[in-house]
């Protein structure tokens, strides 16, 4: 028996054969695990290939696997299968090398003749090399083969990168830190990217060493038994299932000595992280009776959270965990107490209460409801105001209208009539459960759920009080909390945090994940446009940025087309999918409006196109069916085709909520959550994207 390693490549061209070739191929690399010398497998070194540790075996007369032998640690790296021709022609120029500066195990292709000095990838000789600034030192530093030198200082323009890398020229561990100094990083910064923790002294032979490094196993899977091996031939087809960036496993595993935040743009595979964790958590930390407790705040993540954890955890795991929305577990938690409340979810309701309480407002006021709602969620609430001499000093910063002391006094009776409106209609804001339940908690420890670990999601939208809550769950001390959030898609304004201040400190334990996992550049690059020039928060207080954050799949730019009607842009849908043969339900039109979203059902079904409406609720939309969904609804999903409908003017951003603010700093917040809708919404797209709208099309898309 020997132990087998895949690298993420093989199963990309496992995926290209015929089922029953591929199985034919999974039969053989498991013969092979149990008797590499099985007569039937044909077992043959390559010779006069680059690589003489590469080797063959035959799945059937023509399909070859390409593997690599580290024969003496009785480890074999299964890298490529294909038939016959292709197969060799493959493994021909290919290198199997532990990296002497990194310790990771790199793929790489040698081409002959490629010189540092005359010939140029891009054929454009007088232009600067991307490179000349770094010295090869620096190059090998960040984990580039000395081989792939001369290559390296060929590259003319970005595409040159790009070429080699897809050409497999230049390993994906080379790339990032190229890429990064590419985007403008200092060497340094590059280095602490992809280096951040520097492997010993690297022996080049030590293949089962290399394995185990992050960097390593971001591109291998090991399966030492039988048992490992089928896992791995059955998890192989997600690959977030097995592969994670060596950021992404550094931040999973291991110990942490108090609360990690991990932040990232759209798709950089945040939730992948914190469900990674939550199985490394509960198989090494929890029990029976110390559970890890998983928070969404959407209901819908939720449930896609604990189907996609059922992948990767045990039976036995799972029962160490649960995964559940902090609004539900609030209002659980509380039932068993006693608590005689129900949430205000309504927006009808809650606009009923206001205007009863503005009422109250003094007649000299000229203040807006807009206003006093605003300063409620972004004042009273958060710090937990309960009367007017709380009010007269609490903080208002970043609020746009100034009060002074007098105002204050004179303007809170309208702030108390909704309280006590809220209370005779027995109803609380979410807020107000989140800050009862920790009160209860605080006042009676042995209350408190027994948890060895909160792992908390979404984390953008959650106020101050709801982290208030999280804090009082779990003791602090070592893997207490686990926080993954991107304050650029903070999409519900009435929540945002400074972790800190909520007594979880985060210094020294925080990390941004960069690569996009899900969404092609171009249409990330029409998404963080829409940000730009935009401030967006850090969740602790500073401020967040999108450097270096980038996708690697490449696809066509977003089509962006304004039509005449809300029918011909229907009409444009359902001949998209079916020109392109899309399936239906694995696209999504989305609106901004869940009245625009039931328009665009009508028109759509008019055209015999059934839809399946996404509202939280909704079971697996059938085949056939389109999903449709607004803008809010769309958090944390992904679809293939995404059709951002309906971006017109007065829509994209929604004009009556922009021009409701009471005041311009309210008025900068609400346009920057309506830009926020539209980056969530075209990050959903995994292959393509559409930008459609009627009438006349929103500034932020209109090109003329
Ligand atoms: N290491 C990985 N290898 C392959 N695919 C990955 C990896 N990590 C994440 N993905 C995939 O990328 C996509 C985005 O991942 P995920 O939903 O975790 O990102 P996210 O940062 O939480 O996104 P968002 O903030 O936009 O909701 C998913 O399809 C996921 O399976």
């Amino acid at each position: 028996m020997v132990s087998v390693a895949f690298s993420d490549k093989y199963f990309n061209s496992l995926l290209k054969l015929t089922p029953n070739e591929q199985s034919q191929a999974n039969k053989a690399v498991m013969l092979f695990q149990q008797d590499p010398q099985h007569g039937g497998l044909h077992y043959e070194k390559l010779t006069a290939y680059k690589d003489n540790k590469l080797r063959s075996i035959r799945a059937n007369q023509d399909v070859r696997i390409i593997l690599a032998a580290a024969e003496k640690e009785d480890l074999y790296l299964m890298l490529y299968v294909d038939h016959h021709e292709p197969a060799y022609h493959w493994a021909a120029k290919r290198k199997v090398e532990i990296n002497p500066s990194t310790g990771s195990v790199q793929v790489y292709t040698v081409e002959e003749g490629v010189q540092s000095e005359g010939s140029k990838s891009s054929g454009i000789p007088d232009q600067p090399g991307l490179f000349d600034a770094v010295r090869d030192r620096q190059l090998l530093q960040l984990g580039v083969p000395e081989d792939s030198l001369p290559l390296v200082r060929s590259m003319r323009i970005e595409a040159d990168l790009e070429n080699a890398r897809d050409r497999d020229q230049i390993p994906p561990d080379a790339y990032e830190g190229l890429f990064m100094l590419l985007a403008g990083a200092t060497f340094e910064e590059a280095y602490n990217e992809v280096v951040p923790a520097e492997p010993e002294a690297v022996d080049t032979e030590d293949f089962i060493a290399a394995l185990a490094r992050p960097e390593s196993q971001a591109h291998f899977a090991v399966a030492e038994d039988e048992e490992a091996l089928k896992a791995v031939l059955n998890q192989s087809l997600e690959k977030w299932r097995v592969f994670l960036h060596p950021a992404q496993r550094r931040l999973a595993i291991g110990k942490k000595n108090g609360p990690v935040r991990v932040l990232g743009g759209a798709g950089t595979g945040k939730t992948v992280v914190a469900m990674h964790r939550a199985k490394w958590l509960v198989e090494n930390v929890a029990t029976e009776q110390n559970k890890v407790l998983f928070t969404t705040f959407t209901r819908n993540l939720a449930t896609d959270i604990q189907q996609n954890l059922n992948k990767i955890c045990s039976q036995d795991a799972l029962q160490r965990i649960e995964v559940i929305n902090l609004d539900t577990w609030v209002i659980s938690f509380l039932k068993k107490q006693g608590y005689d409340y129900g949430l205000l979810m309504d927006s009808r309701e809650e606009r009923r209460l206001w205007e009863q309480a503005y009422s109250e407002k003094p007649a000299s006021s000229a203040l807006s409801m807009a206003f006093f709602q605003e300063e409620w969620a972004r004042v009273v609430q958060p710090q937990s105001i309960g009367n007017v001499e709380e009010y007269k000093k609490a903080s208002r910063i970043g609020r746009g209208t100034r009060l002074n002391r007098q105002e204050r006094v004179d303007i809170w009776p309208v702030f108390e009539r909704y309280r006590h409106l809220l209370a005779s209609n027995h109803l609380k804001e979410t807020d107000d459960a989140y800050r009862d339940a920790r009160t209860l908690l605080e006042a009676q420890p042995d209350l408190r759920p027994a948890l060895c670990s909160v792992i908390v999601d979404e984390a953008q939208d959650m106020g101050t009080q709801a982290f208030m809550l999280i804090r009082a769950l779990v003791p602090a001390g070592p893997n207490d909390l686990f926080i993954v959030g991107d304050g650029h898609q903070r999409i519900y304004g009435k929540n945002k945090v400074v972790l800190g201040q909520c007594g979880i400190d985060i210094r020294g334990r925080s990390a941004r994940l960069k690569v996009n996992y899900r969404t092609t550049d171009e249409t990330r690059r029409l998404a963080v446009g829409i940000l730009e020039g935009i401030s967006v928060d850090d969740l602790d207080g500073g401020e967040d940025s999108q450097a270096f954050y980038h996708s690697l799949m490449h696809g066509p730019a977003p089509q962006i087309h304004c039509f005449a009607s809300i029918d011909e842009q229907a009409e444009a849908i359902v001949e998209q999918i079916s020109v392109h043969k899309f399936a239906p339900e694995a696209c999504c039109a989305i609106a901004r409006t869940r009245k625009e979203v039931d328009a665009l059902k009508s028109s759509l079904e008019s055209r015999q196109q059934s839809c399946h409406v996404l509202d939280g609720r909704s079971a697996q939309t059938a085949e056939g069916a389109i999903n449709l969904a607004t803008m809010h609804r769309v958090k944390g999903l992904e679809f293939d085709t995404v059709f951002v409908a309906s971006t017109n003017r007065g829509l994209v951003p929604l004009e009556f909520v922009v021009d409701g603010a009471a005041d311009p700093v309210t008025r900068r917040q609400r346009e920057n959550e309506e830009r926020a809708l539209v980056y969530v919404s075209l990050t959903r797209a995994r292959k393509l994207a559409y930008v459609y709208g009627y009438g006349v099309l929103s500034p932020w898309f209109d090109r003329d």
